[in-house]
């Protein structure tokens, strides 16, 4: 059997685990510092087994997933160098910023393990074993950092055993993946915060903010409400990046300052021109760092029984609904209710089926 070890078995660390349960000739181990932890991985049956010792969790594993916050990653690999790790035992890592862990594992005494840096760039603003999926990482880029000194087949190893998870591998230096990475998802995450955090204080005074807000403000500050402490591990990590990014972004903001003092129509337009001119260009129906949200809406009549008939109706063709819920901001227009499902295929599914049996169908 080959056995692979995943420390820290929450949203990610649980959806590896889900990908390589039950397949052949794998058995997972899953590690917590909790016994309470151990106990929920076992009951969920996202492992096989699962331990609160390091050393049982690492002992024999041909493959060791660190999924821990970011914070946490260099004192696991700190741990991991004081074991006998099985020769030839890959090592890698999850976390969402690279330099500093490839940087230490690289001066860590593994022995005859190898170091293999990644970062799975599918997420969701959800945490803990509750929120795993093996759907996850379906499609999305999965970076591996390896360099020079890393055996080919080495990394073929890995390499395999992630196509389970179905995502695409991609090979990208650890500093490029950083700073990459912070211009467009842990800056995004803090645009997001600020946001939201300034449209807090003004309902503080005025509800109606919050009211008001539903729909396409909660839908672009999604990312706003991810967990916390892994967030603040990333952005300290990842901080004089973001700090470069920071500024910058104050120059965006100031030319924005300016343009309306001036009255400037003329530099607003460009702006936008340009902006539009290169989002049409990104690459379109592919899984990206920050998920899309597949979703539609759908007036429908306020009868009971509706939201019975719509899933079933999708049911019945095989369209995988992911979430319904009926829209509150829309009170006044009653029966709005928006469809949310995992993939592109299944809402353009939807949006056929649910035109053709008359329900009409908004994005
Ligand atoms: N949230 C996301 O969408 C993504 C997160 N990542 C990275 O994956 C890693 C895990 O994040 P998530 O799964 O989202 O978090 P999570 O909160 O769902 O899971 C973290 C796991 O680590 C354990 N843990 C927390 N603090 C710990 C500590 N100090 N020592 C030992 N174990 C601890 C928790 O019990 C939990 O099992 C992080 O390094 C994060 O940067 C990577 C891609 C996407
Ligand atoms: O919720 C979202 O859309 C994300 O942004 C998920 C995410 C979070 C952290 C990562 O390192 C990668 C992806």
């Amino acid at each position: 059997m080959t056995k692979i070890a995943i420390f820290g078995v929450g949203l990610i660390g649980g959806s590896l685990a889900l990908c390589f349960k039950g397949k052949p000739g794998l058995t997972v181990v899953g590690h917590s510092v909790r016994e309470s932890s151990v106990a929920k991985y076992l009951e969920r049956g996202v492992v096989d087994h699962a331990t609160t010792s390091l050393r049982e969790a690492a002992e024999g594993a041909d493959f060791i997933f660190l999924c821990v916050p970011v914070g946490s990653l260099e004192q696991y690999v700190h741990d991991l160098s004081g074991l006998d790790l099985k020769p030839g035992c890959i090592v890698t890592d999850v976390g969402s910023t690279k330099a500093s862990v490839v940087a230490t594992a690289r001066n860590a005494q593994l022995g005859n393990a190898v170091f293999i840096g990644g970062h799975p760039m599918a997420g969701s603003e959800r945490s803990g074993v509750e929120a795993a999926s093996s759907y996850l990482f379906e499609n999305a880029f999965y970076v591996l950092t390896p360099d020079a000194s890393t055996a080919q087949r080495d990394i073929d190893k890995l390499t395999d055993l992630l196509t389970y998870t179905k995502a695409h591998i991609v090979h990208v230096a650890p500093e490029e993946h950083d700073e990459i990475v912070g211009a467009i998802s842990h800056l995004p995450h803090i645009i997001a915060v600020a946001l939201v955090n300034l449209v807090r204080g003004y309902n503080e005074n005025n509800s109606l903010y919050s009211v008001l807000a539903a729909g396409g403000f909660r839908d672009i500050t999604r990312i706003g409400s991810s967990e916390p402490g892994v967030w603040r591990d990333i952005l300290v990590n990842n901080r004089e990046v973001l700090l470069k990014l920071l500024r910058e972004w104050q120059d965006g903001t100031s030319a924005f300052i300016d343009m309306l003092q001036n009255e400037d129509g003329a530099g607003i337009e460009l702006a936008f021109r340009q902006s539009g001119q290169f989002r049409s260009k990104l690459p379109e129906r592919r899984k990206g760092m920050i998920h899309s949200f597949y979703e539609c809406y759908i007036d429908v009549p306020d009868h009971p029984g509706i939201i019975g008939h719509v899933a079933t109706e999708l049911g019945n063709s095989n369209i995988n609904l992911s979430n319904i819920q009926i829209i509150e901001s829309r009170e006044d227009v009653p029966g709005i209710l928006r469809l949310s499902f995992r993939k592109q295929e299944d809402l353009d599914l939807a949006v056929q089926k649910l035109g053709l049996i008359g329900y009409s169908v908004h994005f």
